[in-house]
């Protein structure tokens, strides 16, 4: 697994990163918020924000573009320090808590967002980015009656809407139903599909799974872990249904990988870089003791595990 450190600063150029980060930290009354963190972005790539509740997540996403000052570090989006307006104009952000006027109506919002980004979208592309979230037929209705779900949809509209090269999400689901969800995830899919890079801070980790390249997991203020998801889940699982498993069997199952046990499944993990061999010697030694094998299956592990054995490691180091 690689640590994402990001040392070297990138040329200010239109191939830079989307995102770079170098030594960001931050402390609110004493209590660190951010503690020296530093990621990239490339240029089209979807990368995960992970991390408990607290872990510094969406102060670190507020100082990338520049709602919050750091004590500390160096932020550049897209070759342009993270503070310069142009290159702010072509960044997309949905907030994790945000209310609009209730007075206005969503077309309102999003000419009012295209704007103040200072780019020309005509009428027709702004109310394809309504439809994009399934508000088209809610344009002219004011934000006022509109549910959690459709803010929350809205501003997605509003993180799209000026055509971005690179797009922050804070939690964009929490308040969708699985259909948005599932909406949310094909929009991500077709941004990446676009070279248009996205940056998603999300609990919802099998989202995360399906559509980031790479993954930062943050814990206490600091990346605890990053790389793509090969890297970060490279360790091997092998599900096996089994019974009349004598004790010698027990131990030939563990000494191929430290085994847990429901009923009589049994999850064996095995190493990342395993021999191909190690599957079908186990097996045949297996039923050579007697083991009657109904099923063999082999997986990788979830993200959601590695997530919480990354978390758990960090808690007692
Ligand atoms: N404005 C603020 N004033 C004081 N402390 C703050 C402020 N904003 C964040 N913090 C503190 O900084 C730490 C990190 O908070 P942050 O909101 O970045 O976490 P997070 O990873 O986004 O959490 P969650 O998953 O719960 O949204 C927490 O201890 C929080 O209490």
């Amino acid at each position: 697994m690689s640590l994402d450190t990001a040392e070297r600063r990138p040329e200010q150029a239109a191939s830079a990163p989307a995102v770079w980060c170098s030594g960001l930290r931050k402390r609110y009354r004493g209590r660190v918020a951010v503690d020296d963190v530093s990621f990239t972005v490339g240029r089209g790539e979807v990368v995960g924000l992970l991390g408990p509740n607290g872990a510094g997540k969406t102060t670190a996403i507020k100082m990338l573009l520049g709602l919050v000052r750091p004590d500390a570090g160096e932020v550049l989006l897209l070759g342009q320090p993270g503070a310069d307006p142009r290159a702010r104009a072509r960044v997309g952000y949905l907030p994790e808590l945000f209310r609009y006027q209730p007075w206005l109506t969503a077309s309102e919002v999003l000419a009012l967002h295209v704007r103040l980004a200072g780019v020309d979208i005509p009428a027709a592309e702004q109310r394809e980015s309504l439809a994009l979230v399934g508000l088209a037929d809610r344009a002219g209705d004011r934000l006022g009656g509109f549910s959690k779900g459709m803010q929350q949809r809205l501003g997605l509209a509003v993180a799209l809407v000026a055509r971005p090269e690179l797009v922050v999400l804070d939690e964009p689901t929490s308040a969708l139903d699985p259909i948005g969800r599932a909406d949310v995830r094909d929009l991500l899919l077709e941004l990446k599909s676009r070279q248009v890079a996205v940056l998603l801070n999300s609990h919802l980790i099998g989202e995360v799974e399906r559509v980031c390249d790479r993954v930062v997991i943050l814990d206490k203020g600091r990346v605890a872990a990053a790389g793509t998801l090969a890297e970060l889940l490279g360790q091997n699982e092998l599900r096996l249904r089994l019974d009349t498993v004598s004790p010698q069997a027990e131990q030939r199952l563990a000494a191929a990988g430290s085994v847990s046990r429901d009923g009589d499944n049994r999850t064996v993990r095995l190493p990342a870089d395993l021999d191909p061999a190690t599957v079908p010697d186990l097996v045949a030694d297996l039923v050579r003791l007697g083991v009657r094998v109904h099923a063999v299956e082999p997986g990788r592990i979830s993200l959601e595990q590695r997530l919480l054995d990354i978390l758990r490691h960090e808690e007692h180091a």
